[in-house]
């Protein structure tokens, strides 16, 4: 298939674009550049051994869209494209809504224009109204959630469904990840935060390139075995990886499932692999727990493998090794 994804220049597309391009499809990236680097797009053709055009353009804007569909005549649209900073989208939820939501509608009246009925989403774990440890995609979705970035998402997963009802021939899946994590093991692409990094990974990664001075672990009384966070933590590659299978598996109608591995690590577990990649101690401090934090969120990732024949199966290791690959050759990320 020939491929389109909008935010494809950024962390989990880029990945995806190379996952794809070796399971035999073509791919063109569409993206604004407001969150990633025409570096990411380069380095993942060059692992790839293949060309991948990128448009840069609005994702939310349709005609645009629809020209880059026909141009490149796309068979297959994911739609990365979209603002994921919780605290962001608190401060601003209108640009969260026009971006997230705005986006998600222009891609799909493109897609239905030029009739393109192949569609992949980016949703979250997030959507679950009650986080638990071994969430099932028939439990409760919907928008009373802790902040607007997770509502743009339920609302999303509701707007594809809808469309899906008034078009028999849309194939759609929603794709729940939980927490990406990792690089690719080549450390030539990665996540590549802008500013300081809100989530746990990146952060870490900082602290032990010497960038930040000491890890603050958001709480340690919770209920869990060593008081802090757990979650489940997914390798890039592998939620890569999930994509395909998902578009190879497309069939009329929505399938949803969530792309986790099904085990939880904690806050502390996961210095304990960045220590282990790095081989020395990092500092840290326990501090209070962060406004909206779970105590545990994480996968049943059942579904996914009965109807994908996908399951992740790289380990928390490997995962944060790749990951201090990536940082500890690339200091200052793409460098955009
Ligand atoms: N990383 C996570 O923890 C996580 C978890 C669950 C879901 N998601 C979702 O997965 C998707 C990809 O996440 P990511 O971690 O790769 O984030 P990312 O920010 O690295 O990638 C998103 C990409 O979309 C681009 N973009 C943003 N607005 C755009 C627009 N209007 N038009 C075109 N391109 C636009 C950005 O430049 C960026 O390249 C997002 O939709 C995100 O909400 C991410
Ligand atoms: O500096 C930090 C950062 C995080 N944490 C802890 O580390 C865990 C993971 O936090 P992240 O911010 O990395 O990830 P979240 O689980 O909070 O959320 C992320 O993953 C979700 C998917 O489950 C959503 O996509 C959400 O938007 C995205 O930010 C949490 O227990 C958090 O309290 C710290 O202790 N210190």
């Amino acid at each position: 298939m020939r491929v389109l994804l909008t935010g494809g220049a950024g962390y989990i597309g880029s990945h995806t674009a190379i996952a794809l391009v070796e399971a035999g499809h073509a791919v063109v990236v569409l993206d604004d550049l407001s969150n990633a680097s025409p570096e990411a797009v380069a380095r993942a053709a060059r692992i790839a051994g293949a060309e991948i055009p990128l448009v840069v353009a609005d994702a939310g804007d349709r005609a645009v869209v629809s020209g880059a569909i026909a141009d490149h005549a796309i068979d297959a649209v994911i739609h990365f494209a979209g603002r994921k900073a919780v605290g962001e989208s608190v401060a601003h939820p209108l640009a969260y809504y026009r971006v997230n939501v705005g986006s998600a509608i222009a891609t799909l009246e493109a897609m239905a224009e030029r009739g393109v009925d192949r569609f992949v989403f980016s949703s979250t774990a997030t959507v679950y109204e009650q986080p638990g440890g071994r969430l099932r995609e028939d439990d409760p979705v919907g928008l009373d959630l802790e902040h607007p970035y997770g509502r743009t998402k339920a609302m999303i997963e509701a707007i594809v469904a809808d469309a899906a009802a008034a078009d028999p021939r849309l194939r759609a899946a929603v794709l729940r990840y939980f927490n990406p994590i990792g690089a690719h093991p080549s450390g030539e692409i990665g996540e590549d935060p802008n500013g300081i990094p809100n989530n746990l990974a990146p952060y870490i990664a900082k602290v032990a390139a010497g960038e930040l001075e000491r890890l603050r672990v958001f709480g340690d009384d919770y209920p869990t075995p060593d008081g802090t966070g757990v979650r489940d933590y997914i390798h890039v590659v592998d939620l890569a990886l999930g994509h395909v299978a998902a578009l190879e598996h497309l069939e009329p109608g929505v399938l949803t499932v969530n792309l986790g591995t099904g085990e939880g690590a904690s806050v502390l577990e996961v210095l304990r692999a960045f220590e282990r990649a790095v081989g020395r101690p990092l500092p840290y401090e326990v501090a209070a727990r962060r406004p909206g934090d779970a105590a545990v969120t994480g996968a049943d990732p059942a579904l996914a493998h009965e109807r994908l024949g996908w399951r992740a199966t790289r380990s928390l290791d490997e995962a944060v090794a790749d990951a201090w690959r990536w940082q500890s050759g690339n200091p200052r990320g793409y460098a955009r």
